[in-house]
């Protein structure tokens, strides 16, 4: 079972971590992708809306040179075809989040958790252990994820969101980044705070900054060494009692 001490900050991923991966993939992206057409013509003019479809469009400039800007169908194809390839694209993510909202409300689906996430995630909050999210979905969606969650509204055990506006979770500066704004508010070095994550390269990258890092391993095992500590479950990750928060 993987030990940790000097842990004052826990920071976590979503998918594939606190929950699962077939949740994502086969609702969300699906719903997404099913009500992204409507939801485009019928909130394009929406400051928001309209913010993120520019962004989808200075991407694809970035990236092919094509300028879609003014084209409706083209940016839904686009934006269609990153939700195929699971492109962590910050205004797709934004756009998703947007989306998701009715589906929540509607109850047509509720945010898939690990029963033994959502234990440990209580159980750590009850022990003032401040706990972070950094995931590629947007802040909305996370909030959304954990407030119509299958176990309930988790929100109030969060204390911040991070997503990819930070930087992309494979990239340490994106570590780095969530360290400085946390640096702000908390008495911590990188050395304090655990990421818990199913990526290895996510976890390399936070490691890169300092920061501690426990691999989620749910179902089969990597084959290879890994400099990460890995766990199969929240509930074999062990904080030391040497906790100063
Ligand atoms: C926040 S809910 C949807 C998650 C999502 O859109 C996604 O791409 C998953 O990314 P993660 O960084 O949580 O693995
Ligand atoms: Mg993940």
């Amino acid at each position: 079972m993987p030990s940790f001490s000097q842990i004052k900050l826990i920071l976590t991923d979503i998918e594939g971590t606190t929950s699962s991966i077939a949740f994502v993939k086969e609702v969300l992206f699906p719903y997404a992708a099913e009500h992204l057409p409507q939801f485009i013509r019928d909130h394009q003019q929406q400051a928001d809306v309209r913010q993120q479809l520019q962004a989808t469009a200075e991407l694809v400039r970035q990236q092919s040179g094509q300028s879609i800007d003014d084209d409706l169908h083209a940016l839904t194809q686009q934006l269609l075809a990153w939700i195929r390839a699971d492109v962590k694209a910050t205004p797709l993510k934004a756009l998703q989040g947007m989306i998701w909202q009715q589906g929540y409300e509607t109850a047509a689906y509720q945010a898939h958790m690990y029963a033994d996430a959502t234990h440990q995630l209580r159980q750590w909050h009850a022990q003032g252990i401040p706990l972070y999210v950094y995931s590629s979905g947007s802040v909305q969606a996370q909030k959304l994820f954990y407030g119509y969650s299958q176990d309930g509204d988790l929100l109030p055990l969060f204390s911040g969101h991070f997503d990819t506006s930070v930087g992309n979770k494979r990239e340490a500066q994106s570590y780095r980044n969530i360290l400085a704004w946390l640096q702000q508010t908390h008495d911590i070095d990188a050395a304090n705070i655990l990421f818990l994550s199913d990526i290895e390269q996510e976890l390399d990258a936070a490691a890169d900054c300092g920061m501690q890092t426990c691999w989620l391993v749910r179902d089969e095992q990597p084959a290879g060494n890994s400099q990460h500590p890995r766990a199969s479950d929240f509930n074999q990750i062990q904080l030391s009692s040497q906790l100063s928060h």
